[in-house]
């Protein structure tokens, strides 16, 4: 606030000035565009400058909302009375559907704060006599982060993976009839009109998982974040204690032939997260997603091989067959005296390829972006081979109806 009211001063200051002046007005105007100007710059610093906290509690990934369809419209009992037509027969017309509650990926969106915990569609409007049928109510669309996961009762009910995936998670009900619905030759004057229905109604669970290839998995200080700073453009906060990092970042890797792979720097874990201890499990959840992992070790620590035998106990405690997938070690802080006798010591222990790097002094990262490069290429190769069996399948599928 003091900021702005600093800029504001010299603002009044120059518009007193400028009233004895000729050019006065158009001083005072150009002034108050640099105003303008420097309070959006002064207020966007401070954006920039928000604690992780503060990030952190903005950033919400996890959310149960209950969603409700809206009403049809009732139907209109009525009869048509006009001049020349006394007995003009029935004329009540149908009410409009209640609107759908729709739950779409959008890429802008980046977490689940603005979701809110209860959403109810607009309902339809009533029908109305002379056979005028009531408007169908609007669809609530309730935007979500890409990488949003839909659960109702535990069972996931769809995953919006892309950006502009869309899933109608509660029906409007159908309008009702009107009376001239009922018109038949047995009864020329139905007076009989429906109601309408009611929307569908649930509780969801909306999970935000990031998606990436790369997941960086550690624990606490072991310069996840750094490493992510020294890779990519991401600036996720580092500093020396434990916990730096609240919230998942993603950064991407830009390879010379255009392809671009994502990395996760993910909260650090320690020994019983699953137990909750530490940040708890909650971000274990982003690792799903990721096609691979680098488990990042701090070589200052006395045995950093405990850290990684952790890490996939961690990871294998919480979901069978996570520590599988393909993952390396990156043995970091090279830069520390010491560390090389333990890089051997770690390199024994681990049974897994090991890339000896300084992310502060951006020391033989490129080995890293390289090996997450051949990972990413395998993988691709794999998803094309499974891709080429399956059409393949397919296409002896046809073949074999055709004969
Ligand atoms: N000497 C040295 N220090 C490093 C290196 N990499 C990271 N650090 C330091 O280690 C501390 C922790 O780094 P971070 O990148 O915040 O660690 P992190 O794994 O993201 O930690 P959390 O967010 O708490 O999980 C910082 O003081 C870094 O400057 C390195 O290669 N050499
Ligand atoms: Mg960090």
């Amino acid at each position: 606030m003091s900021s702005v009211w600093s800029f504001h001063f010299p603002n009044m200051f120059l518009w007193r000035l400028g009233q004895g002046m000729t050019a006065g007005r158009s001083l005072c105007n150009s002034q108050r565009i640099f105003t303008v100007f420097v309070q959006v710059s002064v207020q966007r610093t401070y954006a920039s400058k928000q604690s992780e906290k503060k990030k952190a509690r903005a950033f919400v990934d996890w959310r149960r909302v209950s969603v409700e369809g809206g009403k049809g419209g009732n139907g209109c009992s009525a009869f048509i009375r006009e001049f020349g037509r006394p007995f003009g027969g029935p004329g009540g017309g149908d009410g409009g559907s209640g609107g759908n509650i729709v739950i779409k990926a959008n890429k802008r969106v980046k977490s689940l704060a603005k979701v809110k915990s209860i959403y109810k569609a607009e309902n339809g409007s009533p029908g109305r006599n002379n056979s005028c049928h009531g408007k169908n109510a609007s669809h609530t669309v309730i935007p979500v982060p890409v990488g949003t996961c839909i659960k109702e009762n535990g069972n996931v009910v769809i995953d919006l993976e892309r950006n502009g995936d869309a899933v109608v998670v509660a029906h409007g009900g159908l309008g009702g009839k009107g009376n001239q619905f009922f018109l038949s030759n047995e009864d020329k004057a139905p007076t009989l009109a429906t109601a309408g229905e009611s929307g569908e109604k649930c509780v969801l669970d909306l999970e935000l998982r990031t998606i990436a290839h790369v997941g960086l998995v550690g624990f606490p200080n072991a310069g996840k974040s750094t490493l992510l700073r020294a890779i990519s453009r991401a600036q996720p906060t580092v500093a020396a204690y434990p916990f730096t990092t609240l919230k998942p970042h993603v950064g991407i890797i830009q390879y010379e032939d255009f392809e671009q792979v994502a990395v996760a720097d993910i909260p650090g874990l320690i020994r019983g997260a699953h137990l909750n201890k530490g940040l708890g499990h909650s971000f274990l959840r982003h690792i799903e997603r990721c096609c691979f992992l680098l488990f990042v070790v701090d070589l200052s620590v006395r045995e950093p091989w405990t850290q990684v035998d952790d890490l996939m106990y961690e990871l294998e405690i919480y979901q069978s067959g996570l520590s599988s997938r393909p993952h390396a070690a990156v043995a970091n802080k090279m830069d520390l005296p010491g560390t090389s006798e333990k890089l051997t010591l770690l390199q024994e222990h681990v049974d897994m390829p090991v890339i000896p790097i300084s992310a502060k002094e951006g020391r033989d990262v490129g080995m890293v972006i390289n090996h997450i490069r051949e990972l990413y290429d395998r993988d691709m190769a794999q998803v094309a081979n499974q891709k080429g069996e399956t059409e393949n399948q397919s296409h002896k599928k046809t073949v074999l109806l055709e004969w």
